[in-house]
């Protein structure tokens, strides 16, 4: 049991299709006790059955571009479990407007919510929890090819998941400190209800098919032995780095 008696808490699952959600049943199964967030009164009726099902130990509200939600639910994990090993971040948004068409169309309200959720979430709940990371916590954000290569259409979540790759470093820096790994998945197109918002996905995830080195697209499986890897010591080495689990497709050219 790689990760038996470890406290996990997961951001961002929405439905059974989320990356999260497969990272979340792969860590059930390797011991591991979860709990995880839902955005408002309308998505906790989706997560709450979710939770049961995966033996989830209890969910929350939190929206984490609210800075008090973020600092109740710190308090309730502190009471609840008074510590965090792992804390996965699986969190993003962009107005639909904004992924397609051109992206020096982007508004400056659409530039601000796509990196204040997308990216200056990580940074918010790391300063969070931080009191409550274990000397060996690690914490898993995830991204995509976009943010290194320009991807036609995926336009300003490009720019953001590149502030959040940044941000893994930087990140990686402080919380070395207290030997407190930050590692980021680099995920090729998985079908998750984001992935649906998306202009020009079906294209890409085609494309993966017939040109990636596995000729095949990842699954959330793929992604999810990657998350249990860097969430265990198996990775104890590992700090600030993005790992792509993408059927080798970012290394054509
Ligand atoms: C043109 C790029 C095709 C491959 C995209 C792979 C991918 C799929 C999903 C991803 O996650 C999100 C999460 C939220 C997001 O923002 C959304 C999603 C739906 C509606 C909406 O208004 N915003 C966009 C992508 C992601 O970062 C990357």
């Amino acid at each position: 049991m790689l990760l038996k008696d470890k406290k996990a808490l997961i951001f961002g699952v929405a439905n059974n299709k989320s990356i999260a959600y497969g990272i979340a049943k792969a860590f059930k199964e390797q011991g591991a006790s979860l709990a995880f967030n839902y955005l408002g009164e309308a998505l906790k009726k989706r997560v709450q059955p979710l939770s049961k099902e995966l033996g989830g130990d209890f969910i929350f509200d939190c929206d984490v571009s609210n800075d008090e939600q973020i600092e109740q639910a710190k308090q309730l994990v502190e009471e609840k479990w008074g510590k965090v090993d792992i804390l996965i971040h699986s969190v993003a948004f962009a107005k639909r407007e904004d992924l397609k068409g051109r992206f020096i169309e982007t508004s400056r309200e659409g530039f601000h919510i796509a990196l204040d959720i997308s990216a200056y979430s990580l940074v918010r709940l790391c300063q969070a929890f931080e009191p409550l990371f274990t000397e060996q916590a690690s914490i898993i954000t995830l991204s995509y090819y976009g943010a290194q290569k320009v991807v036609r259409n995926y336009n300003v979540m490009g720019v953001a998941k590149a502030a959040l790759e940044a941000s893994v470093r930087y990140l990686a820096l402080d919380l070395g400190e207290n030997n407190i790994r930050i590692n980021a998945i680099s995920a090729g197109p998985i079908k998750t209800l984001a992935a649906s918002g998306i202009s020009g996905f079906k294209t890409i995830f085609k494309t993966i098919e017939e040109k990636a080195p596995l000729k095949r697209n990842v699954t959330q499986e793929d992604v999810a032995k990657t998350a249990l890897y860097l969430a265990s010591d198996l990775s104890s080495g590992v700090t600030g780095e993005v790992i792509f689990v993408d059927s080798g497709y970012n290394i054509l050219g």
